[in-house]
C-alpha cells in the first residue's frame, strides 16, 4: 500500500475516448462454439453457419386459387356471347397430385395451394365459372379468356435451390424461422451464448428481498445487468454481491473469471477507499485495457482482460452501469455470438429541448423518442444524473452530446443511439 494515497496508480488514469474504448476491447472479442438447438428454440439465437435453398420454392407449379386448372390457349375467343365450356376430369385437393392428363378443352378442379396438371398453364377462380352436370359428368363454363401464367407460382418464383437463405452471424426471429421451417431445417446450428458472470459489489448492498435498513441500498444493478445480458443474447449468472474487501472481491472475481465467458462486477471503480474493483484491476495477473473514459456517465469504467477473458468494471451508479454495459459490454457479447455489427444502432435526430448542462467529456443521456411531423426528436430525461435509476426504464435512446462549454439547443441535430427495447 503506498503511504500517500495519491501515489496510488487508482488515481493515476488518463482518460481514452468511447470509441477507443470500444476499440481496446474488440481484440478480445472471439466467436464462441456452436450448438445445435431445435428450431422451436432458435429464437434470439445467432445463426452459426450461413444457410443456403435445399430446394427451390415453391418446388412445385401451385395454384393460387380455388378454381380450375386449364389450357390458356383453350379459353381463346371465350366472352359473354360466346362462353366456352370445359370437361372437368379431375379434382386436386392441396396435397395431392393430379391423376390424369389434360386433354384439350378439358379442365381440373383445382384448390388453393395444389400442385397444377402439368398441361395447365393457368387457373381460373372458381367466380369466373359456372358448373353443370349431367349423366354424372361435370362442365365448367367461362365466360372470358384467361392468359397464360394466371394464379399460377412457377417453380422457384421465390428462391431457386442453392441460394442464400440467411447469412452466419444472423438472429433468428419470426422471418428468419419461417425460412427455416419452410425448408425443413428442424435443428439450427447456433453460436453458444456467452456465459456472463454479474457480480456487484459494495458493503451497502442488501438482497432484493431484505428489509429495508437505514443507510444502506438494495443491489439493482444486478437485475439490470442480467436483463440487458438477456436482451444482448447472453446467458447471465448472478453472483453473489461482494462486500468491500479487497482479498475477498480477488478471489471470487478471479475464479469468474476462469468459469464464465465474461464477468461484469459494478461499483468500486472510483477513488474512494472502499473502491476495490479500481485496486484489483492494477497490475497482478489483469491487463488493464481502461480505467477511464472520457464520457459521462461512466468516466470510471474500468475494463480489463485476464488471459483470453474480458472484465468489464462497470461504476456502481445505476446510471453509469447501465450505459457502460450498452456501449461496451454489449458488444463484446455480441461479436462473441458473431454478430456482423455488434454496436447499437444510431441515428440523426432533433434535439426537442435545451440541454443546457456543459462538460468536457461526451454525454450519453438517457432519453425518449418522438416521432413528429415526419421528423425523429428526442428528449433528454428531466433527472439524467449517473446516480439516478429512475429514468433508465424510459429511456429508448442515449443522446450524444459532444461535449461543449456552452450546451446544445432545441432544434439542433444530434446523434442517438437507440437502445434495446427487450421482447
Ligand atoms: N472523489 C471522487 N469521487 C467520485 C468520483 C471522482 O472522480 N472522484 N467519481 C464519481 C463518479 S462520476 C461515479 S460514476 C462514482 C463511481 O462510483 P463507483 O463505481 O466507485 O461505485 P460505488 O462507489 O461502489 O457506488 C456508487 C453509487 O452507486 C451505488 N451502487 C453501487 N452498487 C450498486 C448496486 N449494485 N445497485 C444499486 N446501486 C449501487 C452506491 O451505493 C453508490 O451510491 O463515483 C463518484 N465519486
Ligand atoms: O463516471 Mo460517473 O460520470 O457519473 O458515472
Ligand atoms: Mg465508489
Amino acid at each position: 500500500m503506498n503511504k500517500d494515497p495519491m501515489q496510488n496508480p487508482k488515481f493515476k488514469r488518463s482518460a481514452v475516448q468511447p470509441e477507443q474504448a470500444q476499440q481496446l476491447i474488440m481484440p478480445y472479442v472471439k466467436q464462441l462454439g456452436t450448438e445445435q438447438v431445435p428450431l422451436t428454440e432458435a429464437r434470439g439465437r445467432f445463426l452459426a453457419e450461413s444457410v443456403r435453398a435445399p430446394h427451390p420454392y415453391p418446388h412445385f407449379r401451385r395454384s393460387g386459387m380455388d378454381g380450375y386448372a386449364l389450357r390458356s390457349e383453350d379459353t381463346r375467343g371465350a366472352s359473354t356471347d360466346q362462353p366456352i365450356t370445359f370437361e372437368v376430369i379431375d379434382a386436386v385437393p392441396a396435397g395431392s397430385l393430379p391423376n390424369v392428363p389434360l386433354r384439350p378443352g378439358t379442365a381440373a378442379r383445382i384448390m388453393t395451394g395444389a400442385k397444377v396438371p402439368d398441361e395447365a398453364d393457368a387457373v381460373v377462380m372458381l367466380e369466373m365459372t359456372e358448373k353443370q352436370e349431367q349423366d354424372g359428368r361435370t362442365w365448367m363454363t367461362l365466360k372470358r379468356e384467361i392468359s397464360a401464367g394466371t394464379n399460377l407460382t412457377p417453380v422457384g418464383r421465390e428462391l431457386q435451390a442453392e441460394d442464400l437463405l440467411l447469412e452466419a452471424g444472423r438472429m433468428i426471429s419470426a422471418g428468419e424461422t419461417t425460412v427455416l421451417a419452410t425448408f425443413g431445417y428442424h435443428q439450427v446450428q447456433v453460436r453458444r451464448r456467452p456465459r456472463v458472470a454479474i457480480c456487484s459489489t459494495g458493503s451497502e448492498l442488501l438482497r432484493v428481498e431484505e428489509p429495508l435498513q437505514d443507510g444502506r441500498i438494495r443491489n439493482s444493478n444486478t437485475y439490470t445487468l442480467a436483463c440487458q445480458v438477456q436482451d444482448a443474447g447472453g446467458e447471465p449468472y448472478i453472483l453473489e454481491a461482494i462486500a468491500d474487501d479487497l482479498q475477498l472481491a480477488k478471489q471470487r472475481v478471479m475464479k469468474a473469471l476462469e468459469e464464465y465467458d465474461i464477468v461484469i462486477t459494478t461499483g468500486g471503480v472510483s477513488v474512494g477507499d472502499y473502491d476495490i474493483m479500481a485496486d484489483l484491476v492494477q497490475g497482478g495477473s489483469l491487463n488493464l485495457l481502461f480505467n477511464k473514459v472520457a464520457m459521462r456517465p461512466g468516466s470510471v469504467t474500468t475494463a480489463a482482460v485476464y488471459k483470453d477473458k474480458l472484465l468489464f468494471a462497470l461504476s456502481g451508479n445505476p446510471g453509469a452501469c447501465f450505459v457502460g454495459f450498452e456501449l461496451f459490454a454489449r458488444p463484446a457479447i455480441r461479436g462473441m455470438l458473431g454478430a456482423p455489427d455488434p454496436y447499437l444502432p444510431h441515428m440523426e435526430a432533433v434535439l426537442g429541448q435545451d440541454y443546457d448542462k456543459i462538460n468536457n467529456f461526451t454525454r450519453f443521456v438517457r432519453g425518449s423518442l418522438q416521432f413528429k411531423e415526419g421528423k425523429v426528436f428526442v428528449h433528454p430525461a428531466k433527472l439524467d444524473e449517473s446516480g439516478v435509476m429512475i429514468t433508465i426504464k424510459d429511456s429508448e435512446v442515449l443522446i450524444v452530446i459532444p461535449p461543449t462549454s456552452t450546451g446544445v439547443k432545441a432544434g439542433q441535430l444530434v446523434t442517438a443511439i437507440r437502445l434495446p427495447q427487450g421482447g
